[in-house]
């Protein structure tokens, strides 16, 4: 493992995105820490802007960089660089970046969905919240990172592919959500087999290629389990904070809890659990416990987050004239409970007011700034 001055010398070639100086001339880099039992290595970073395209692309740079150095896993966090630096190369950067340094940041909330193993409901989750958020005015997007086993578009009875313009793709927009899915670039149900670093670039390609324009919220769903693009997404986007889906059953919690032991290693934030398939509640109003009980609240307590909701089985209301297999309407009791789970996430993530300065999330990726 490489020690931190070897990591101040990688990281500090790499330069700031907007002065065009080295993160050293700087002085960019602000903070370094290692855990050499793990193999982690984390470092904080003084940018001209935070929460933008260059932030994204330098993460990735950072990334790279260590991990090709021998780091295992890599935290990073980003925070401005006070104003009396930037005065200093004011000079040095052109005239129109130098606006575009003072002009009011954009900011996207990301949100990862994650489970423990397969079958949770982990894309339903990811699906009606990103609805319900929308429902409440918020712009959001959606991208289905479950690249083996993607679900999304059929689950929100999405029929068209994106459209691409230029070297950018726009997201195909579903009840106000812009998403994004493995699902529109290969052929009808034929299997995919990439491994590795290979899904890793989809990925990136998702986050850079796609023309999201301004969101307040962008939601990732995740392959399950703690796998390689798990582990990818979250040193792609060290700024999201995770959701994990889990069902009742203690066993299903148990191997959820793994998922959230995962972000916490790659220092995530972990937003709350959501326990799908609680019960079944039977015509005389009566709840089956079907999958058993006590798995989220449970696994809550574990991670020291918070319930964030229990969704019961059931389906929707079939709209055949615009048919979405698993999307509930916003009047359907589970829809209401989805609408409470969204509301909770925006009241917790104080959306409305400024997020902390330093641990500001990402914005997403304009490809124009490629
Ligand atoms: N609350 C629910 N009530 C009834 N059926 C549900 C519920 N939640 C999910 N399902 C169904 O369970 C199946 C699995 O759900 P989903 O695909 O969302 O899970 P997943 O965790 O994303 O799975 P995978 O990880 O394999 O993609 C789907 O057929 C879905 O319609």
């Amino acid at each position: 493992m490489i020690n931190e001055q070897q990591i101040r010398e990688l990281v500090g070639a790499l330069q700031d995105p907007f002065l065009h100086r080295t993160l050293d001339e700087t002085g960019g880099i602000t903070e370094v820490s290692i855990k050499e039992e793990k193999e982690h290595a984390s470092v904080k970073l003084a940018i001209a802007k935070i929460n933008n395209a260059e932030q994204m692309q330098l993460q990735m740079k950072v990334v790279d960089t260590l991990k090709k150095a021998g780091v295992k896993t890599v935290g990073i966090r980003f925070e401005e660089l006070p104003a009396e630096k930037l005065e200093q190369f004011r000079g040095t950067a052109d005239v129109s970046e130098a606006q575009d340094i003072l002009s009011p940041l954009n900011k996207v909330q990301i949100i990862s969905v994650a489970s423990g193993k397969g079958g949770v409901g982990k894309s339903t989750v990811s699906v009606n919240l990103a609805v319900a958020l929308a429902r409440m005015g918020k712009k959001v997007g959606l991208v289905d990172a479950d690249i083996y086993g993607f679900s999304v578009p059929n689950m929100m009875g999405i029929e068209q592919n994106p459209v691409v313009r230029g070297n950018s793709i726009i997201p195909v927009e579903r009840f106000g959500v812009k998403v994004i899915s493995m699902d529109f670039f290969v052929d009808q149900n034929a299997p995919v087999v990439w491994r590795g670093p290979m899904l890793g670039k989809v990925l990136d390609q998702f986050f850079r290629d796609v023309e999201w324009g301004d969101l307040d919220f962008l939601l990732l769903d995740l392959p399950p389990g703690t796998g390689d693009v798990a582990l990818d997404v979250h040193q792609m986007l060290p700024t999201s904070k995770e959701l994990i889906v889990t069902t009742p059953h203690p066993t299903a919690a148990f191997v959820a809890a793994r998922a959230g032991a995962m972000a916490l290693k790659t220092e995530h934030e972990i937003l709350g659990v959501v326990e799908n398939m609680s019960w079944y509640e039977s015509k005389s109003g009566e709840k089956e416990y079907v999958f058993g009980k006590g798995g989220g609240p449970k696994l809550a307590e574990e991670l020291r987050t918070e319930l964030l909701g229990q969704i019961p089985l059931g389906q929707p209301d079939w709209d055949e004239n615009d048919f979405a297999p698993s999307v509930y309407g916003e009047d359907h009791p589970t829809g209401k409970l989805y609408g409470e789970i969204a509301s909770n996430i925006v009241a917790k993530l104080g959306k409305d007011s400024e997020p902390a300065q330093n641990e500001g999330p990402v914005s997403p990726f304009d490809p124009r700034n490629n």
